[in-house]
């Protein structure tokens, strides 16, 4: 009889370790950008934004004055995310006496810049535009307090009802473009403010930047050039002395994870073929994403701008969005109070990200929160107390506090993850794992070692059990730091939390079609993606055959009982 041969597949690491590890893909995407850039590339305050940017993870956008901005180059010190800063007491409290500790992996811990945030703001919400062609993001930062003041995408206006073949022939008429749709979302904002810095993956036009002039904007920053919005606004911005700079290739850089889609006919500034509307329907289709994925992906993006002294199990991002507009309110990550140096973090002074959220934020009345772990209680009673309605949490949501909550006006829900499918591996988010530290080489090895002793154990197990595998070796095989391919068993015991929990891992569930002692145990394998978390397993046992199985001692593949299914 043949043995099941067992694949290991390692989670990859997350792309956002920006230590380095960028994929070919990413590079090749780097190189194309760059090519596609180079026309728009040459002036010489982007160069040295470019090395500014390369030389420092700026803690806030290097904001040039005037002055420097005419010199062409950066005077002064900006301040820095220092990487040597981590300091031993940071970790002692994970310590346990006598313990060996590993050296933090600082390449890995390095936090998002503002201004790698707030551009991965606005490549967000550029899927969701409906233009077929041209897709355009827009973020706007309080400049002085680095506070999301808006974002949007060039969209449809607002009450119109039209057949895509009709805008689409002549879409100047039917769209409002990405800066003004995020200046006419919040108007309130905009008035009290100053120091606008806007973020936008394509440079704006000249009419656009008339307004967001009118608007006070200090600086924009940018991401693509289309040559056509480059050679009119361009100047005007210099005549006025607003900086306007591209992070263009060291946008790629930078962020690495996410993954550059086609900017339409402006990716490349050569290309002006047109495109057919069937394609260009296609192109819609694959690409808008629900607001709840985007909210979600924002809340993990501001999770990954938490500082290192932080401990990464209680890291925490959070998004606020104003209930049917969409609007994001504000954002906010896990910090300690700004006042305080700390030689050791205490605790009890950690700022949750709903807490720095809301304290951002104006009216939250009827809000949504969308983060990434579950609210302490004294976040839920601030959420109450500020009228918001809804959060949803990345993690699992612990039963107490469900428990807790359950007396309080507000909904507290798990974010389903199904409805959001490999969307978040285009930010390079693997669940906890990418803000938990990674293992070391060390580590890595030694767990390898421990998985091929498992193996053995298992193919013995498996042989013993005439091609069945005890349930307490599947729970072995879903550990948390292994992903497997064609491999995983699903256990019927294993709760849907769980279940999705391996998912968010990356772990493929995957179930094999017939484990009947006497099939070929290296059958083809089913995934497992139904929603309800009942499985296709293909095993022929009907309940009471597996009943007398069980009582005749034989341990049935876990994968296959039935009552999985039922
Ligand atoms: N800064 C920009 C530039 C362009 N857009 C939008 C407006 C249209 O939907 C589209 C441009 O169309 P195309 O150049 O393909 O004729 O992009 C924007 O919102 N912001």
């Amino acid at each position: 009889m043949d043995y099941p041969t067992f694949k290991l597949v390692r989670t990859s690491m997350s792309r956002l370790d920006f230590g380095g590890e960028i994929s070919t893909q990413s590079h090749k995407a780097c190189a194309e950008h760059t090519n596609a850039y180079k026309y728009f590339a040459q002036d010489l305050q982007t160069e040295h934004r470019r090395r500014a940017f390369s030389e420092s993870q700026s803690e806030f956008p290097i904001l040039l004055t005037r002055d420097q901005m005419l010199n062409g180059g950066l005077v002064g010190k900006v301040p820095t995310c220092p990487k040597d800063n981590l300091r031993e007491s940071d970790y002692e409290t994970k310590r346990s006496p006598g313990e060996q500790v590993n050296e933090p992996d600082l390449t890995w811990d390095k936090r998002l810049d503002t201004n790698t945030f707030s551009m991965g703001v606005a490549e967000l919400m550029r899927r969701k535009s409906p233009d077929p062609v041209t897709k355009v993001g827009c973020c706007i930062l309080d400049g002085h307090s680095g506070r999301i003041l808006s974002a949007s995408y060039n969209g449809l206006v607002a009450g119109l009802y039209t057949q895509p073949n009709t805008w689409a022939k002549n879409k100047d008429n039917y769209l409002q473009h990405a800066e003004r749709n995020a200046l006419n979302l919040q108007p309130n904002e905009f008035n009290h403010c100053n120091d606008i810095v806007v973020y936008t993956t394509m440079i704006p036009c000249i009419k656009c930047a008339a307004m967001l002039m009118q608007h006070s904007t200090q600086q924009i920053i940018y991401n693509v050039a289309a040559k056509k919005y480059y050679e009119e606004s361009k100047p005007a911005f210099d005549q006025a002395q607003i900086g306007c700079i591209s992070l263009g290739n060291l946008y790629d850089d930078a962020l690495g994870y996410i993954t550059l889609k086609p900017y339409g006919k402006h990716r490349d500034p050569g290309f002006e073929k047109v495109v057919k509307l069937e394609v260009a329907e296609k192109v819609q289709k694959a690409t808008i994403t629900k607001w709840s994925e985007i909210h979600m992906s924002v809340a993990m993006l501001a999770a990954k701008r938490c500082n290192q002294g932080i401990d990464p199990s209680v890291r925490s991002g959070c998004c606020i969005v104003e209930k049917h507009t969409e609007k994001i309110l504000s954002c906010g990550f896990t910090g300690l109070p700004k006042q305080l140096k700390f030689e050791k973090p205490n605790e009890k002074m950690i700022i949750s990200a709903i807490g720095n959220a809301l304290r951002f934020a104006g009216d939250v009345q009827g809000s949504t929160i969308y983060c990434i772990r579950s609210p302490t209680m004294h976040d839920i009673i601030e959420c109450c107390q500020r009228g918001v309605a809804k959060v949803y949490c990345f993690d699992d949501i612990p039963e107490a506090m469900h428990r807790l909550v359950s007396e309080h006006p507000i909904c507290l829900r798990t974010f389903d993850t199904k409805e959001t499918g490999n969307y978040y591996e285009d930010i390079g988010w693997k669940g906890q794992s990418s803000i938990i530290q990674m293992p070391t080489e060390e580590e890595r090895k030694c767990e390898w070692v421990q998985y091929c002793k498992d193996q053995q154990d298992l193919n013995q197990k498996w042989r013993e059990n005439n091609g069945c595998v005890a349930e307490d070796q599947i729970h072995l095989l879903l550990s948390d730091k292994l992903a497997f391919k064609n491999c995983a068993f699903l256990s019927p015991t294993l709760t849907k939390a769980d279940h999705k929990k391996q998912q968010r891992r990356g772990t493929k569930m995957i179930c094999r079609k017939d484990l009947g002692p006497e099939q070929d145990t290296t059958q083809e394998v089913s995934v497992c993606t139904d929603k309800s978390h009942k499985i296709d397993s293909g095993y022929n046992l009907n309940r009471a055959q597996e009943a007398s199985k069980q009582r005749a001692g034989t341990v049935l593949p876990v994968c296959c009982s039935q009552s999985a299914q039922r």
